[in-house]
């Protein structure tokens, strides 16, 4: 069997193709990185580290990659004799798979009728969708039809801490030993491949993917933004210092009150979740950049993002939301002069305030919450290191 998976970064190697692998694929990698390209076919094999006790190393083989842009041919190749194509790239770079996908799947329903599922793996709510859309508004309506039938785009949700070291041998990847692989079965149309080794297939994938957003991802870039404003520079220096755990601990639990009301969790389930996300981002063998965590500030203080979202939902649910208030403050204080996300936003808010800047990137028009992110910002703004 042959997956093809774009995206050749921590998350494609250290987790999706890992479980590709498992499940008995050949795994072909498509990247625009072309030292992983070469690394990887060097040997047609790469590592996986643990961030366990133990440092437990795994090779992952039957490995091969392919450049988006050099490899035209071969992908278009590869996309007509693939048994699934998975995507990891990050959900802004989804635009940019689009027009080679698009090529490989017509020529693909032309020459075979093989189904065809298609599973972007993105930090983002219905990312496959995404993709689709993205997709049709790129061949039009006709060329879409052509495809529907034969290819469906399945959303998933995907938690794993994945990070990477450069070794002699080339970039490991390293990863948490937790993963949870979730799939939403009802959107598959092949059926006749075997279950994916550790994914778990569910039929409302909503209170997955919005636990993993609003509750994982959220509180995880909160830590980073508010970590970076105190000076830690990891996840786990920021959440060794006691009022920084506590906050994380309280926007989490403000939080909960979403899970609870909208999704009917167990208000005890929900705070038995909560210590054992953190207990995840406390792992000592991790050392997590802040910068790397609150990378693309942009994207993450959009209006359907994991700050914001569970901010005006729990606003309108009347629910508590003063750590919201501070954690979106403390997003818009990010400075870190490597991340171009993070230049443009300060760029924007020089040029045009930090009102202004929280009406057009996160969309909030209710005076109320604007003005408390207003104060917020300025009370964090002293700390600012
Ligand atoms: N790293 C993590 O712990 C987690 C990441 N995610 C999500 O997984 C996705 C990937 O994240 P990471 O692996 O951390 O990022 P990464 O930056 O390590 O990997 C992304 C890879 O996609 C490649 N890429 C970018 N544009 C491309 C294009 N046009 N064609 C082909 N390849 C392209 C990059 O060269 C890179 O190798 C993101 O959506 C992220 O939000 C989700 C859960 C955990
Ligand atoms: O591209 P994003 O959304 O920052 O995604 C990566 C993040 O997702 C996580 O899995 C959970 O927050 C982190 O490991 C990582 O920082």
């Amino acid at each position: 069997m042959k997956a093809l998976h774009f995206g050749a970064g921590n998350i494609g190697r250290g987790f999706i193709g890992y479980l590709l692998n498992q499940s008995g694929y050949d795994v072909c990698f498509v990247d625009v990185n072309q030292a992983m390209i070469d690394q990887l076919n060097q040997t047609g094999t790469y590592k996986i580290e643990l961030l366990d006790d133990h440092q437990t190393t795994l090779t992952v083989s039957g490995v091969t990659a392919l450049n988006s842009g050099q490899d035209k041919e071969e992908v278009i190749r590869a996309i007509k004799e693939a048994n699934i194509i998975t995507t990891s790239v990050g959900v802004d770079n989804l635009k940019y798979i689009v027009p080679i996908l698009s090529e490989g799947l017509i020529e693909r329903v032309k020459e075979n009728d093989q189904p065809l599922d298609v599973l972007a793996n993105e930090n983002a709510v219905n990312a496959s969708s995404t993709l689709k859309t993205l997709l049709s508004r790129h061949v039009g309506d006709q060329a879409m039809e052509e495809l529907q039938g034969q290819v469906s785009f399945v959303n998933t949700a995907i938690d794993r801490l994945a990070l990477s070291k450069e070794a002699d041998e080339g970039m490991i990847a390293l990863v948490e030993p937790f993963y949870e692989w979730v799939i939403h079965r009802g959107e598959m149309i092949n059926h006749t491949l075997p279950a994916l080794t550790g994914a778990t297939y569910v039929d409302d994938l909503t209170p997955y993917i919005e636990r993993k957003l609003y509750l994982v991802n959220m509180a995880h870039a909160a830590t980073a933004y508010v970590g970076y404003l105190n000076g830690a520079s990891t996840i786990q220096q920021a959440l060794q210092i006691p009022d920084i755990l506590s906050f994380i601990r309280g926007l989490m639990r403000e939080a909960a009150a979403y899970f609870v009301e909208v999704h009917g969790v167990e208000k005890e389930t929900q705070m038995t979740y909560i210590d054992k996300v953190l207990a995840r981002f406390m792992n000592n063998n991790i050392s997590d950049e802040v910068t790397r965590v609150g990378r693309s500030p942009i994207r993450k203080v959009g209006p359907d993002e994991r700050l914001v979202k569970p901010l005006t939902a729990l606003s309108d649910l009347d629910k508590p939301v003063n750590h919201f208030i501070k954690v979106v403050a403390a997003a818009y204080l990010f400075d870190y002069s490597g991340d171009d996300e993070a230049k443009a936003l300060q760029k924007y808010m020089g040029e045009h305030g930090v009102k202004k800047a929280i009406e057009q990137y996160s969309m909030i028009h209710n005076e109320d919450i604007v003005s408390r992110i207003l104060l917020a910002y300025n009370e964090w703004k002293p700390i600012q290191k």
